[in-house]
């Protein structure tokens, strides 16, 4: 049995004739990482808004340790938010934009300083935000989201902007944040920034969840197998794959990229052609996964762990 820190229940918004969540329902497990993730446009944002106050829902709640945010007396110290990278005013500095949130929320302002080293900005503490690049937009943003100590974490699609480096530095900083017992909500509409991340996912698609639960019953339920080939004569080759079920697609003069059936029916398809195989390779493909996942909604109900 896990807690829940954030729970939408029938959650459903409408701006004018769209559509943009609809009766969504969900619970995001206290001490884990959790990815929400969607194509662009499916509801990530609205989402994560009305969680936070920002936007009303048309009906259905957003409950944060069972109450909405508006019964949080200083939210900002329950649930930290990074989901603008404008957050903040571009004529202020980095240094004051965290001193002004500070005070705002009744913390140390010296935690200003402690905030901007963990995020690696010290260096450009006394620069104008408006000269940052989205790479230190994103990591001001964190800080903003830290600096109230929360018990849990949003973001709306931090890793965007990052170079690898910064990438795989925010991941750490998530992984620290979970492993102290908190929380952390992240979106993304890339399922492979996700994969090495995450403890849980919620995948949402056209404003409708199409599942959640563990990430690694997702990512075996959904993961596609692809076998690259590269045989003697493909053109005698790929006809039987596809008799047999697979779905062929040719890579130069002598590859083939198969899905739907394992390696091991692509070997023995290729003896009884009598194709001699130069290679054989299986790779996962979590995209095509996600794509699956996303696209065809009548394949996946509810809890997928
Ligand atoms: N303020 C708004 N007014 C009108 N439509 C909106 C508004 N905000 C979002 N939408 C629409 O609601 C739908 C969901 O948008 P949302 O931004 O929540 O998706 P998303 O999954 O976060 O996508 P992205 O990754 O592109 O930000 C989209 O069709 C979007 O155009």
């Amino acid at each position: 049995m896990f807690m829940t820190v954030l729970q939408a229940v029938g959650l459903t918004k409408r701006y004018g004739p769209v559509l943009a969540v609809s009766n969504a329902s969900f619970s995001v497990r206290a001490g884990a990482i959790t990815g929400f993730l969607g194509p662009n446009g499916a509801g990530k944002s609205t989402t994560l808004r009305i969680f936070l106050g920002l936007d009303h829902a048309t009906s259905g709640s957003a409950l944060i340790d069972g109450k909405p945010i508006s019964e949080w007396p200083v939210p900002a110290r329950k649930i930290g938010a990074a989901l603008d990278t404008q957050c903040a005013h571009p004529s202020r500095r980095a240094i004051d934009t965290l001193r002004w949130v500070a005070k705002m929320i009744g913390v140390d302002p010296k935690q200003s300083e402690v905030m901007l080293d963990r995020v690696g900005l010290t260096e450009v503490a006394g620069q104008r935000v408006g000269r940052f690049s989205l790479g230190m937009r994103q990591r001001l943003a964190l800080a903003i989201a830290l600096i109230g100590n929360p018990e849990i974490v949003v973001l709306d699609e931090p890793m965007n902007g990052l170079d690898p480096d910064g990438i795989s530095w925010m991941k750490d900083l998530l992984r620290q944040f979970r492993d102290q017992g908190r929380t952390v909500f992240v979106s993304s509409h890339l399922l492979a920034e996700m994969e090495d991340l995450v403890d849980d996912l919620v995948v949402i698609a056209q404003s409708r969840i199409v599942g959640s639960g563990s990430a690694s019953a997702f990512m075996q339920r959904f993961q596609v197998k692809k076998v690259t080939v590269r045989c003697e004569n493909p053109k005698a080759l790929a006809p039987a794959l596809v008799k047999a079920g697979g779905r062929v697609r040719a890579s130069g003069s002598h590859g083939i990229q198969v899905t739907g059936l394992a390696s091991g029916q692509v070997g023995t398809i290729a003896r009884d052609t009598m194709v001699a195989l130069y290679e054989l390779r299986e790779e996962r493909s979590l995209h095509h996964a996600f794509a699956q996942a996303t696209q065809d909604r009548s394949s996946i109900k509810g809890e997928v762990g």
